[in-house]
């Protein structure tokens, strides 16, 4: 239970923003593709998922992985919540204990650094999740959570059942709409919560959060009267939107004060539609653990909330349908 880590887990933090006090996210560096013929075949049991509950992008790979009935194919572990200066944690190295925070079944390590030192020594990158690994080949084929959910919805398909194979998140006929959708989303609203959360001037943050609410106004519109975002299917975009829509009101409104309004209060919309896809598919609700996301953001955040307290609110934290 040291309270270590916090200043290191400051200035991990601060050097993602530049001197103009806005935040860039750094690119993925792992691009590899699962893929038949290739150096990464589509083989039951070789790859490893490692992911944190509170990452909205580890989130997205943990909610596809269940839509496309992978469990089986493809394991999974979770690390602990409690990022600190060394990175992402497994259970046996961090502060605090939590439920569903697990260690590393493969090598036994303390932190997720050290995976990706086992793939390239050399690596000078930031230590992320969600991160794929190949057991066979002992390294990481990909951590970019946009292409890992594209492998997921179709390298697998020849060995799952008819059902499972079927679900296709990213359907021909809607392709380029859900790729113009996913440029301004992520660029506004998935990583717009952080840009505004991270930003350490004034102009830097409302540069971001008065784009994230026009993009929410915009996005309240096109769920009028509709249970998914494009179409009529479940896709990419909603799996994209909802890990982010499902943080906003616990975290985002307060933490990375995108207040300008709330999900519950002033999009019913946005609300209605995740609350169907939380309450009716459990792909969603069973990947979705409140806890870790409070208690990381809160938590490990120190150079936004210095005291690490975690707020009790709000209540409930997803409303019902
Ligand atoms: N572009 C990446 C972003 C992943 C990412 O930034 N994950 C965060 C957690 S939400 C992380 O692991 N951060 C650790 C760090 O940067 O030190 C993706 O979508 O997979």
């Amino acid at each position: 239970m040291a309270a270590t880590g916090n200043s290191d887990a400051q200035k991990n933090i601060l050097t993602w923003a530049s001197n103009d006090g806005a935040f860039r996210r750094q690119a993925s560096s792992f691009r590899n593709f699962i893929e038949k013929g290739g150096e990464f075949p589509p083989e039951k049991g070789r790859y490893h998922l490692y992911i944190s509950h509170a990452c909205p992008w580890a989130n997205r790979t943990a909610i596809v992985r269940r839509m496309k009935g992978l469990e089986s194919f493809i394991d999974v572990t979770v690390v602990s919540p409690y990022m600190g200066g060394l990175g992402w944690p497994f259970k046996k190295a961090a502060d605090h204990s939590i439920e569903g925070a697990e260690d590393d079944p493969l090598y036994g390590v303390s932190h997720i650094r050290e995976l990706y030192f086992k793939a390239n020594p050399e690596y000078s990158g930031r230590f992320t999740v969600p991160m794929l690994w190949d057991k066979k080949a002992e390294t990481i084929v990909n951590n970019e959570s946009a292409e890992i959910i594209r492998m997921f919805n179709t390298a697998f398909n020849d060995q799952l059942p008819a059902d499972k194979a079927a679900v296709d998140i990213y359907p021909k006929d809607l392709q380029a709409e859900i790729d113009s959708t996913n440029e301004w989303v992520y660029d506004t609203v998935n990583n717009g919560v952080y840009k505004s959360g991270f930003a350490t001037t004034q102009s830097a943050y409302e540069a971001a959060v008065k784009p994230l609410f026009a993009s929410l106004d915009r996005l309240e519109g096109m769920l009028n009267g509709k249970d998914y975002l494009l179409g009529d299917r479940l896709t990419e975009a909603d799996v994209r939107l909802f890990t982010t829509i499902v943080r906003f009101d616990p975290v985002y409104h307060g933490h990375f004060k995108c207040n300008i309004g709330s999900i519950r209060h002033n999009y019913p919309n946005i609300n209605r539609w995740m609350k169907q896809l939380y309450w009716n598919n459990s792909a969603f609700k069973d990947s979705t653990n409140f806890e870790h996301i409070k208690h990381h953001y809160y938590w490990s955040h120190r150079q936004i909330n210095p005291t690490g307290i975690v707020p009790v609110g709000p209540i409930p934290l997803i409303e019902s349908l």
